[in-house]
């Protein structure tokens, strides 16, 4: 192997799972594997190092390699970058090369990343038997918290809270393997509900208390943790502590603006699980190629700046549970939404904030170059503006956020009298200094200048002197500055000049003059632009000193940002306040709108949302709203609606509707739609099944429960005895309020049993050109099935249709011969089926379990006696 192998292998033997970006020169170039893999990605060109063409290779230049770099973490890999240590020019022999930084996709902090997203890196602690604890931090903004769950399903709730903050890079113990441990099935190897694409083993010993907690009280410079809330919650601590080690083992700098660690708990907020999160499209399309225009961030999401955005993703998630704190936001939303003219030059303020969050993590990860220095100045400069527009604003809410508002103005000072108006992207040549900031500094500027000044006086005399007219001077870096005469002219050339170079038409000459002022500019610029780094490096130390109050002002904006936002967004959609019940468990909408699907109509001008009414009442019924109707008839959005609207309502913001009154609800739980996991070895049915346990083993009274289509993914009569049963069960035992959407028309029967039931349905029009929606939600079951209707919409042939309707009508009148109005009794179990069981299969059992040879002829006329009552007996 040659000494330049040896150091590539040595590189890739210490980051084995990483991307070798091994720098050479000017280019970063890739071997082997990693060049297959990465000109694949990036459609690079595939080269070779060697004659044989045994040693794949692929490069990019090192200046252009930011972007494709954050392309590769965006596909998830993790990169090495390997550094030249030493400068070429002075070593004789291979220059000595050191892996500096490890980028990975939790990790990054580049500006491409998606400003309204936190980019988290999440870790998972399983600590003794049942404990799990769970970590994640953005260390693009230094959002960094933690939490645990004990008991049998501590490792589902685990999962579900990461599946809800969606990890793009998770990192686990090395040897934990879920199926030995028995939480999965043996041979699983992905997490169920998770979509992380990058799982990064760590070795185990790191995952232990009596590292981790030194770690993390090391880090944050404390005695103990429990200023962070972590008192007896070692399994988080764990998990951050893991955090942590990780980051720094990915040498990413000092990590200065990661001063603080949450422990926060779920069931402080609205709960959502992970299942919800996806079906509600909360921030997230369900199916890709729908956009993010589906989601309800992007409906409500009106925000000026990036902390904003993000407060309002993680609102989202995490809505409020606790009503006083409701009322605070919607009081201050209520307030802006009454001052259009305040509201608008609060909102033009915070136009001019950029991600303050961002711009410090950079400044702390020393990833930061002049440009974002001055570009966090200036926005530190756009604070008091934004202070004295939400000052003007009165409500609890807005003072909290404004009296004791820093607004950073010693900070401010200190970069805008430091770093020049327009700077350069880097540090490597100086020019970012203000002048009259250092004397020294102007002094050497003044001297390059001058010296610049006389070089192009040198031209101008030269020309003179020589009559050469095309002489110039000019300078290179490897040259440095010289005289260029062309070929035509060298009979001119004077005797003291001293040949440098030849060119193919033109050779270079220098003359002493020349070499003074070379020197005499070289070296000042040398030494300007080493005192320029200095100064810029206090510069970082003082922004640094105020990373802990930016941060907190950060976090104040974000809220002012939010809070004008829904209010904004109130008046511009015609949104109002919904009334927070302190009591009871009532959920009451009247003309609600789904604000997702009122704007997608409104966006393609087809048709107005009709907008409908609800009435919930956990204590007085009704709890549970069966809502029946055609396909396409808007029962899902309906379902949806109601849960979207608890949620917005739940977050303080306005809500699309004329009146709505809610009685908090503790969580939404969805069953909606298949979710098809196959990939995951679970079919669909299962998927449903798995998900309608989890809602009936924990829904509370407090719950709102969404339950759509339960039952349709097998054998009918199946599907229906289990959504009866769930039913039943929804409504006797939980109390939970309820919507359950479903095509089994057989369930409106329950309403005679089941007081708190109330049977809804969406209404159709049947014309002679076929059926036509309404979307209007009415009181009443539904007395007829169009899904023929509805599939011959959808354009299946005309034979079809006729087969399917003659098909239909057999059917029917089979079902009305047996069935003949029974109508179920909750006392009498068994005959609940006969339903929608045939009747005469009692009779066929009776037959079946009878030995005819051992009957007697009076037994058998017994027999035949008891058969026909039963008969008549239904009939
Ligand atoms: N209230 C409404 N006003 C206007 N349009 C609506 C309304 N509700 C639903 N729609 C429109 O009707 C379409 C179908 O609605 P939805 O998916 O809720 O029907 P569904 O009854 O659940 O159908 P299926 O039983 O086939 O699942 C929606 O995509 C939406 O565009």
């Amino acid at each position: 192997m040659t000494p330049f192998m040896r150091q590539y292998t040595a590189a890739q033997q210490a980051h084995p799972d990483c991307l070798i970006f091994f720098r050479m020169g000017d280019f970063y170039e890739l071997f082997y594997d990693d060049a297959v893999k990465v000109s694949r990605e990036l459609q690079l060109t595939l080269t070779a190092r060697d004659k044989q063409k045994s040693v794949p290779m692929c490069g990019v230049p090192y200046h252009a390699a930011e972007t494709y770099i954050q392309r590769l973490l965006r596909k998830g890999y993790r990169i090495a970058m390997c550094e030249q240590m030493e400068d070429p020019k002075t070593v004789k022999t291979i220059v000595r090369r050191e892996v500096v930084r490890v980028l990975t996709p939790g990790t990054a902090i580049d500006p491409s990343l998606g400003s309204d997203e936190n980019n988290f890196l999440a870790s998972l602690a399983p600590v003794g038997k049942d404990a799990f604890g769970v970590a994640v931090l953005d260390l693009s903004t230094g959002d960094f918290r933690a939490t645990e769950f004990r008991g049998t399903d501590a490792f589902s709730l685990a999962l579900d809270e990461l599946g809800r903050l969606r990890p793009v890079e998770l990192v686990l113990p090395e040897s934990f393997h879920p199926g030995k441990a028995g939480l999965l099935a043996d041979d699983e190897v992905e997490l169920p509900g998770l979509e992380v694409r990058t799982r990064t083993p760590v070795e185990d010993w790191v995952f232990t208390a009596d590292y981790a907690l030194p770690l993390l009280q090391g880090h944050f410079h404390t005695h103990s943790l429990d200023g962070f809330g972590l008192a007896g919650h070692t399994a988080a601590a764990v998990a951050a502590g893991a955090l942590v080690h990780y980051v720094r083992s990915t040498k990413q700098g000092e990590l200065q603006h990661l001063d603080g660690l949450k422990y926060y708990q779920r069931g402080g907020s609205l709960e959502l699980d992970a299942v919800s999160v996806r079906n509600l499209e909360l921030v997230e399309p369900l199916w890709t190629q729908e956009g993010v225009e589906s989601t309800l961030f992007h409906a409500l999401d009106t925000c000026c700046t990036p902390m904003g955005k993000r407060l309002l993703r993680s609102a989202l998630l995490r809505p409020m549970a606790d009503a006083a704190c409701i009322n605070r936001r919607l009081d201050a939303v209520d307030e802006a939404v009454g001052s259009l003219r305040l509201r608008e030059q609060l909102r033009r303020a915070l136009d001019n904030v950029l991600d303050l969050e961002r711009l410090l993590a950079r400044v702390s990860m020393d990833s930061a170059g002049p440009r974002d220095v001055l570009a966090l100045g200036r926005t530190l400069g756009a604070l008091p503006t934004v202070l004295a527009e939400a000052a003007a604003f009165k409500a609890e809410g807005w003072q909290m956020l404004t009296s004791g508002f820093d607004a950073l103005t010693d900070a401010y000072a200190a970069i805008i009298n430091t770093i020049a108006e327009e700077p350069p992207v880097t540090l490597a040549d100086g020019g970012f200094i203000q002048p009259g900031r250092d004397a020294e500094l102007d002094e050497l500027r003044t001297l390059s200048q001058s010296g610049r000044q006389s070089i192009a006086a040198i031209e101008e005399r030269e020309r003179e002197r020589t009559g050469i007219s095309s002489l110039k001077v000019r300078y290179n870096s490897v040259f440095g500055y010289y005289i260029e005469i062309t070929k035509a002219n060298l009979n001119s050339v004077p005797a003291d000049y001293e040949r440098k170079q030849t060119l193919v038409n033109a050779e270079r000459f220098t003359t002493p003059e020349l070499k003074e002022y070379e020197t005499k500019i070289l070296t000042a610029h040398e030494r300007s632009v080493e005192i320029e780094k200095r100064i810029f490096a206090e510069l970082r130390t003082t922004v640094l000193a105020a990373a802990h109050r930016l941060k907190e002002t950060a976090r104040r904006v974000a809220e002012m940002d939010l809070m004008a936002g829904f209010a904004h967004l109130a008046a511009l959609r015609n949104y109002i306040r919904p009334q927070i019940e302190l009591e009871g468990c009532i959920y009451e909408v009247v003309n609600g709108r789904h604000p997702v699907v009122e704007r997608r109509l409104e966006l393609a001008a087809s048709g107005r949302f009709h907008p409908n009414s609800m009435h919930l009442d956990g204590v007085e019924g009704p709890s549970l709203l069966l809502i029946t109707g055609p396909n396409m008839g808007g029962k899902s959005t309906y379902l949806r609606q109601a849960a979207l609207l608890v949620i917005m309502a739940q977050m303080g913001c306005f809500v699309p509707a004329e009146r709505m009154r809610l009685s908090l609800v503790d969580r939404v739980y969805t069953r909606i739609g298949a979710t098809d996991n196959v990939s995951r070895g679970r079919s669909t049915f299962m998927v449903e099944m798995t998900e309608t346990a989890a809602i009936l083993n924990t829904a509370t009274e407090r719950s709102l429960v969404l339950l759509d289509e339960m039952g349709r993914g097998t054998a009918t009569y199946d599907g229906l005895s289990l959504a009866w049963a769930t039913v039943e069960h929804l409504h006797n035992r939980i109390g939970a309020r309820t919507l359950f959407a479903t095509h089994y028309h057989e369930l409106t029967l329950l309403s005679d049993q089941l007081s708190k039931l109330e049977n809804l349905r969406v209404a159709c029009k049947e014309t002679s050109t076929g059926i036509v929606f309404l979307h209007a939600v009415e009181r009443g079951p539904a007395n007829k099935s169009y899904g023929i209707d509805v599939a011959r919409l959808a354009g299946l042939p005309q034979t079809v249709i006729d087969r399917a309707r003659d098909v239909l009508r057999l059917h029917e009148k089979a079902e009305n011969a047996s069935v003949r109005g029974a109508i179920p009794a909750p006392p009498q179990p068994a005959l609940q089926m006969t339903i929608f069981t045939p009747l005469s299969q009692k009779i066929v059992d009776r037959l079946q379990e009878t030995d005819i040879n051992s009957l007697t002829p009076m037994q058998a006329l017994q027999l035949l006696d008891e058969l026909k009552r039963e008969l008549e007996g239904q009939a």
